[in-house]
C-alpha cells in the first residue's frame, strides 16, 4: 500500500493520473480510433475518410502517445528534483492505454485519492466536460471502495504555460530573421461548434463564452511577454483549425487558411502561428498547421514560422507540478495562491453543474458535480 506520509506536499493525494486524448499507433488503429472519437457526434463520413488520410501520411501513427510518455518522464524528473514521491498513471479517452483499465490498475495498486492532470488546458464541452464524463465513468466502479479523483484547474493562463509559449514565439520570430519586424502573431486553437463555444465555462457567461475568452486572454499575455522580450509591439489575432462537423453547423472562425489569405491581402509581411490551444505537437498541429496551413502560406507567398507547443518545456512541466501541489493544499483546507497571468480568469477546482454544458445529453454524469435535472 502506498505510504501517505511519503510526500506531505502532495497529501492527501497518493497518485497522479495523466489524462489525454489518445491516438493511433499503427495503420490498423486509425479507423477504430476515429470511430471512438466520433461515436454519436454526427461527423460526416467523408470527413472521417479525409482525416484517416492525415494519419496515413504519417505512417498511421499519431505522435500524441509518445508525447504523453515524454511528459510523464519529464514530470517524473521534476518530482524527483523536488523529492516528491508520487506514482504516475496515464489513461486516454480514445485509445490505448484507455482510462478505464488504467483506473482499474490504480485502484488495484491500493491508491485512494487521485489527482488528475488533463492534457487539455481550456474550458469547453470537448476540452473539459467530456473528459470529466470519462473520468466519472472510469472511477464510478471504484467509488464504493473509496477511490476518488480531483482535477487540477484549467491551466492555460498559468504563468508557466504562458512562459513556454513566449519562448516558443520568440524562437519562431528569430527563424523569420529580418521578416520578424513585419510579422503578425496568429494564435491557433481547435475550432468547435459556436453552440459549444457559447456554453463553455461556468455561468454567468460572456457572449463569446469561456473557450474564446480564455484563448484571447492567453494570446494577449503571450503577446505582452514577447513584446517585453523583443522591445517592440506586435499585432495578434486568434484563428481556428481542424473544423469538422456538417457545413450547415456554424463553427468558430476564421479558419487558419482563410485567415492567411486575408492577412496576405492586407499586406502583412510574415506570420508566426502560435498553437496555444494544444499542449503538444500532435496530429492537429503537424497536419492541420505544419502540412495544410504551411502549404497555404507557400502558395500565397507568405513567410510563415510555427511556434512549438508547450510539450516538455521546463516552465510548463514545473507549472503542472505547482498546480498539483496547489490542488493538494486546497484539498487539505489551506488557501494556496493561484497564480494567473494579468487578464486571466482564476480557474476553479470543481466545475459547477452548468460548466461546459453537454448539449446532447445534459443528464450525463461527469466528475465534479451531480448533473442538473433536465428542465
Ligand atoms: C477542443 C478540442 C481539442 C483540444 C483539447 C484536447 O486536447 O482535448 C481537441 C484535441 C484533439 N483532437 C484530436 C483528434 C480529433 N478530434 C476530432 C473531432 C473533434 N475535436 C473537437 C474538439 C477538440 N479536439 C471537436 C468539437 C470535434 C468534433 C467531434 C466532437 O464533437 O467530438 C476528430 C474526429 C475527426 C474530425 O472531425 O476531425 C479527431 C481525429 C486530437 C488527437 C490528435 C492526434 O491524433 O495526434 C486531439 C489532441
Ligand atoms: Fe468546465
Amino acid at each position: 500500500m502506498p505510504d501517505p506520509a511519503a510526500s506531505p506536499a502532495t497529501a492527501p493525494y497518493d497518485a497522479l493520473l495523466l489524462v489525454s486524448f489518445g491516438g493511433p499507433e499503427q495503420p490498423a488503429d486509425v479507423m477504430p480510433f476515429l470511430e471512438n472519437v466520433t461515436r454519436g457526434r454526427g461527423i460526416p463520413r467523408e470527413r472521417l475518410a479525409d482525416v484517416a488520410h492525415h494519419y496515413d501520411d504519417f505512417g498511421g501513427r499519431s505522435p500524441i502517445n509518445d508525447q504523453c510518455r515524454e511528459l510523464l518522464a519529464a514530470l517524473r524528473a521534476e518530482l524527483d528534483a523536488r523529492e516528491i514521491d508520487l506514482p504516475l498513471y496515464w489513461g486516454n479517452r480514445n485509445w490505448d492505454p484507455f482510462l478505464g483499465p488504467e483506473v482499474e490498475r490504480l485502484a488495484a495498486g491500493g491508491h485512494r485519492r487521485v489527482v488528475a492532470v488533463l492534457t487539455s488546458a481550456y474550458p469547453s464541452y470537448s476540452s473539459c466536460r467530456q473528459y470529466r464524463e470519462n473520468l466519472f465513468d472510469a472511477f464510478d466502479p471504484h467509488a464504493a471502495a473509496g477511490v476518488t479523483v480531483d482535477k487540477i484547474r484549467h491551466y492555460s493562463d498559468h504563468p508557466g504555460f504562458v512562459a513556454a509559449s513566449v519562448d516558443a514565439t520568440d524562437a519562431a520570430l528569430n527563424e523569420l530573421g529580418d521578416l520578424a519586424d513585419d510579422a503578425r502573431l496568429v494564435f491557433m486553437t481547435h475550432s468547435i461548434p459556436t453552440a459549444m463555444a457559447t456554453t463553455s465555462g461556468p455561468t454567468p457567461r460572456s457572449a463569446d463564452g469561456g473557450y474564446v475568452d480564455w484563448h484571447l486572454a492567453v494570446a494577449a499575455a503571450v503577446t505582452r511577454g514577447v513584446e517585453q522580450r523583443r522591445g517592440r509591439s506586435y499585432a495578434f489575432d486568434l484563428a481556428f483549425c481542424s473544423r469538422s462537423g456538417p457545413p450547415s453547423q456554424p463553427w468558430l472562425e476564421p479558419d487558419v487558411n482563410d485567415h492567411l489569405a486575408e492577412l496576405k491581402q492586407a499586406g502583412v509581411g510574415a506570420v508566426v502561428l502560435v498553437p496555444i490551444g494544444f499542449v503538444s505537437d500532435h496530429m492537429e498541429v503537424i497536419y492541420d498547421l505544419d502540412t495544410e496551413a504551411v502549404e497555404t502560406a507557400r502558395e500565397l507567398g507568405l513567410p510563415l514560422a510555427r511556434a512549438a507547443t508547450a510539450g516538455t518545456h521546463p516552465a510548463f512541466v514545473g507549472a503542472l507540478v505547482d498546480l498539483v501541489l496547489e490542488r493538494a493544499a486546497a484539498a487539505r483546507g489551506e488557501e494556496p495562491e493561484r497564480p494567473v497571468v494579468e487578464g486571466g480568469a482564476v480557474g476553479w477546482y470543481d466545475c459547477q453543474p452548468d460548466c461546459c454544458t453537454n448539449l446532447r445529453d445534459p443528464t450525463r454524469r461527469a466528475l465534479c458535480q451531480q448533473v442538473p435535472q433536465p428542465a
